[in-house]
């Protein structure tokens, strides 16, 4: 429909929609009922320093707010992960009205918004671009956006899109933690092994996708709307929205929960 027609033309789209091959493509549908409880499934261990934050721009498909990764000084462990993960950055990804957005669906439900914490293998690579290559390179935490209260935490991020507004433009932002985003019970989480959401595309992410949603106010949701995929000098100016990939066959894949 119009959602998958306008994320189709953006130029991220044009050239190859699916990696030659690729049986472990992102996002999915989880089904609920099909997914295998793994008792021996950790809880996750996040440890981040909002000093490590350093800037947040528009990337042309989404803002990123980005972290300081050349230190173990924000890091990801437990769950599934055998290794030490590093932040390397988040984004999110939204719909043009509330009724979809996401990337990945439980049961096929829909959500206005997904947030993607990205992370990297850093006991085993030394930097992200050698992770993004590898089967266990990349750990990604998805985070369900339902629109409802105010997000106290999430404000200080919203304030600072306006002078992003274009693609390419880039500010300082600092002292933002990460932790704020994420909801009380993280104990709850669904994984399996999957890729990036966008080119490259990469088989290399192990997707931890938590079970409880947080809530943003429909306020702060219409100023990630109020984005541009385009740059100042475009002539037509194209509002960031529907920036998501369609869902991904499952190839016989299988996703575990953590819970019952
Ligand atoms: N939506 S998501 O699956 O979380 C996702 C999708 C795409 C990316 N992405 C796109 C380009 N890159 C990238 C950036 C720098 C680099 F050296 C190599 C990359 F693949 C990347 O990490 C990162 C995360
Ligand atoms: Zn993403």
């Amino acid at each position: 429909e119009a959602a998958e027609y306008n994320m189709k033309m953006h130029p991220m789209w044009q050239g190859p929609l699916a990696v030659p091959g690729g049986d472990r493509q992102s996002p999915i549908d989880i089904i609920v009922q099909r997914s295998i409880i793994d008792s021996e499934l950790k809880p996750l261990v996040t440890e981040y320093d909002p000093h490590t934050c350093q800037q947040i721009w528009n990337n042309g498909y989404s803002f990123l707010v980005e972290y300081d990764d050349t230190t173990d000084k924000s890091t990801l462990k437990g769950g599934p992960l055998q290794d030490k993960f590093r932040l390397c950055q988040f984004h999110f990804h939204w719909g043009e009205t509330n009724a979809w957005g996401s990337e990945h669906t439980v049961d096929r439900r829909l959500f206005p918004a997904e947030l993607h914490l990205v992370h990297w293998n850093s006991d085993k690579y030394s930097l992200f671009e050698e992770a993004v290559m590898e089967d266990n390179g990349l750990a990604v935490i998805g985070v369900f956006l339902k629109v409802g209260k105010r997000h106290e935490g999430l404000q200080k991020l919203v304030d600072a899109l306006p002078a992003i507004r274009h693609k390419d433009s880039v500010v300082e932002f600092t002292r933002f933690d990460p932790g704020c985003l994420l909801p009380s019970n993280i104990e709850d989480y669904w994984t399996y092994h999957g890729s990036l959401t966008t080119p490259p595309l990469t088989e290399s992410v192990t997707w931890i996708i938590l079970k409880q949603h947080i809530e943003v106010s429909h306020d702060q949701l219409a100023v990630f709307r109020s984005l541009l995929f385009t740059s100042a000098e475009e002539e037509v100016q194209k509002s960031m929205v529907n920036n998501f990939r369609v869902q991904q066959p499952l190839r016989g894949r299988t996703v575990r929960s953590s819970f019952t």
